[in-house]
């Protein structure tokens, strides 16, 4: 078996208020992600997103379903995004093979049966982040490079919040159901991802952080906007951020993360922004 996953529920805003540090981790932090030659999962209860990652070194990984969707295949009822943070890979999918460097993606639609992962040098291996969300149509696989992406410049230096933000699996660059996934990355010398902060009731979020330097982290802020707490993450890891929460970092060296999100909208602009002064 190289496939593990484990649950988490979804919490009330009320409950958060008291959790102390290890228990917040334990609901929300992800930290076993890029392990290599397994795939391993964690389902979360808020709009049933799967977050995992797929680290190929010698033989390929296979994408196997798992108890909690009670599916013959992962893919019945869902879709899949794929992004390599890792060297160059392979993705296959019923057959059709996807060649997909550093910084590539794969979206992968309901229904496909068969999918595998595999590294070019188990040495330099490919590193897959995935997240899956419930399908409801079977859109077409579609590869998306570099070139494909939509970016936009956000902040500034004055303001510590100069970012590259990259949209890989949206609605205007492919079609998908529910799932949207892209990647931000701090340019040097600013430290903030997402701030202004904002909250999107209509959609959760995870965050993946990467590219951290092994002695440096990032502080991850969640909670309501008048309620927030924070989360220290290191490399190659990840946040649940229920609907109802901020989702904002600080970073004490530059860094990048993936964001993915899922529910009610595929509107990526719709955001209910906070005023920085008025957090709490
Ligand atoms: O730096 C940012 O700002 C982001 O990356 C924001 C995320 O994309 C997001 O929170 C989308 O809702
Ligand atoms: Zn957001």
């Amino acid at each position: 078996m190289k496939t593990n996953y484990s649950t988490r529920y979804a919490a009330s805003p009320q409950d958060v208020k008291s959790y102390d540090t290890a228990r917040i981790r334990e609901e929300f932090l992800i930290d076993n992600l890029m392990e290599k030659n397994v795939i391993n999962f964690t389902y979360s209860h808020y709009d049933r997103f799967i977050t995992g990652s797929a680290v190929p070194t010698n033989s390929s990984l296979k994408l196997e379903t798992i108890d909690a969707l009670k599916a013959e295949n992962f893919l019945d009822r869902r879709e899949l995004g794929i992004i390599n943070v890792g060297q160059a890979g392979k993705v296959t999918v019923d057959g059709t093979e996807y060649a997909l460097e550093h910084k590539e993606a794969l979206y992968v639609g309901q229904g496909n049966k068969n999918v595998k992962f595999s590294s070019e040098s188990a040495e330099n291996p490919a590193m897959f982040y995935l997240n899956s969300t419930p399908a409801h149509k079977a859109f077409p696989t579609k590869k998306i490079g570099r070139n494909d992406v939509e970016t936009v410049e956000l902040g500034s230096p004055e303001t510590a919040n100069a970012r590259t933000l990259r949209k890989y699996i949206v609605n205007s660059v492919v079609d998908v159901c529910q799932l949207q996934m892209g990647m931000t990355t701090i340019k040097p010398g600013s430290s903030w991802n997402t701030m202004p902060a904002h909250v999107h009731d209509r959609r959760m979020e995870i965050y993946f952080y990467f590219e951290v330097a092994e002695d440096q982290a990032v502080c991850h802020f969640m909670g309501e906007p008048t309620e927030t707490r924070h989360i220290w993450m290191g490399n190659n890891q990840a946040v649940i951020s229920p609907p109802w929460s901020i989702h904002s970092g600080s970073g004490t060296s530059s860094y990048s993360f993936i964001w993915g999100m899922a529910g009610e909208n595929l509107d990526y602009g719709d955001m209910d922004h906070c005023k920085i002064n008025e957090l709490r």
